[in-house]
């Protein structure tokens, strides 16, 4: 595998220049909430014991061996935080599926949560815990980073694209119903005040990272009105934000373009309705290498809850195969998110020496390590 020279903000930190320090700028790809008074701050605070309390979601499927590595990681690190552990197996409540109240109260209570992937049946059964969770907590926007990994060659060198879906309606609305035998209507719902609320986030997002760009990604020529609203809220919300330039893509121009040359997107922060930032997601992590790398935070005014962008991975769980660096990474974003930035930047960077290293990658990188092994190569590479 080739190796190449680490950014500088991926070094350790004694190797980088006085002058070299670690700014919000430069760890825009792992960061959700650049520093600005008008984005809502991590409210939770420590305990008598010096740490802040987390919720902890396991998952399903792969998630309890990715959320294992964290914790090892963490502990190795000596990071401030003491889990919290929840069950979210839903619960019949009044004929409705709901998330057991002890785990809502805990990611209330902590204000920040971590989550293992949660699976969702195809068909019949309970509806999408993860969308569950998102609307619980109006969590109305979420950041899908996804950077090109210093020493893991992929056809595509510079992708840094960082993806804002909106993240509690549009297709994913699940208002579904049958109009005749034969005949389902399924409802995308798009309001102004939801649209309002992440494009000023993505605004304010691009802002504040330096990325100067917002570009809406849609199909307002097809949804005339559904995103035909949100490309002109978009339009309204970009005149309060006269240094940032603001253009628009069609989403299927949008795919053929990021996956033949990502490059001019790196200066961008690209907004979306949700199911477009759904499928965008997934597509950009396979420019970087696959879902095992890439993070994503949903951000509420309140509570903010990071998970991988990947799910449960059913074909792979139990087997000791999984790449816990999407969920790690998730982890990152948290941390910054919680004002923990010299705890982020001594993981981040152990994670992606040994991501540089190549000596212990798992197998969806072409390696032979087990999820443990590459926890524990890259708790060597914390100094
Ligand atoms: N936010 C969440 O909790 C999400 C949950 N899901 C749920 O997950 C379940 C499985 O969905 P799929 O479509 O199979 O998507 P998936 O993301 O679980 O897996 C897609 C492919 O990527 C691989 N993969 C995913 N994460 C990986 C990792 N960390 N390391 C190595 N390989 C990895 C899997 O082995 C599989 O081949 C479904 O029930 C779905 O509803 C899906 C996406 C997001
Ligand atoms: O909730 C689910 O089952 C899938 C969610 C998903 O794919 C995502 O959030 O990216
Ligand atoms: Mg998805």
């Amino acid at each position: 595998m080739d190796t190449c020279v680490l950014p500088s903000q991926w070094l350790p930190l004694e190797e980088r220049q006085q002058d070299d320090e670690l700014t919000s700028q430069q760890i825009r790809g792992y960061a959700t909430t650049p520093d600005s008074e008008k984005v809502a701050k991590f409210k939770g605070t420590k305990g008598s014991d010096g740490k802040f309390t987390v919720t902890l979601i396991e998952g399903d499927g792969i998630g309890p061996e990715i959320s294992q590595s964290v914790k090892d990681i963490y502990s190795a690190a000596d990071v401030p935080i003491k889990w919290e552990p929840v069950d979210v197996t839903p619960q019949l409540k009044e004929g409705r599926t709901v998330i057991p109240d002890e785990a809502i109260e805990s990611v209330r209570k902590n204000f920040v949560a971590l989550k293992g992937p949660l699976a969702t049946p195809i068909g019949k059964g309970h509806v999408s815990l993860n969308l569950t969770l998102r609307r619980t907590f109006n969590l109305f926007a979420n950041v899908r980073p996804c950077k090109s990994i210093a020493g893991y060659k992929t056809p595509y060198d510079n992708v840094d694209t960082v993806l804002i879906r909106e993240n509690t309606e549009g297709e994913y609305s699940g208002i579904e119903h049958v109009v005749v035998d034969g005949v389902v209507q399924s409802i995308k719902l798009i309001t102004r005040e939801a649209s309002q609320r992440v494009l000023r986030y993505a605004f304010q997002y691009a802002q504040d990272v330096g990325k100067n760009k917002v570009r809406v990604v849609h199909k307002a020529t097809i949804m005339k009105m559904s995103d035909g609203l949100f490309l002109s809220t978009a339009r309204d919300v970009a005149k309060d934000f006269p240094n940032i330039e603001f253009d628009a893509e069609l989403l299927d121009n949008a795919c053929l373009k990021i996956t033949t040359d990502p490059a001019p997107y790196a200066d961008k922060v690209l907004v979306m309705p949700n199911l477009y930032g759904d499928i965008l997601s997934d597509m950009c992590a396979g420019l970087i290498g696959g879902l095992g790398l890439t993070p994503s935070g949903n951000i509420g005014d309140e509570c903010s809850i990071f998970e991988a962008v990947h799910g449960s991975a059913p074909d792979i769980a139990g087997k000791g195969l999984a790449n816990p660096t999407a969920l790690l990474l998730s982890s990152i974003m948290m941390l910054r998110h919680m004002g923990m930035n010299e705890y982020a930047d001594r993981v981040e960077s152990a994670i992606f020496k040994t991501l540089a290293e190549g000596k212990a990658l798992t197998g969806d990188l072409g390696g032979k390590a087990k999820t443990h092994e590459y926890a524990q190569a890259i708790i060597d590479n914390l100094r």
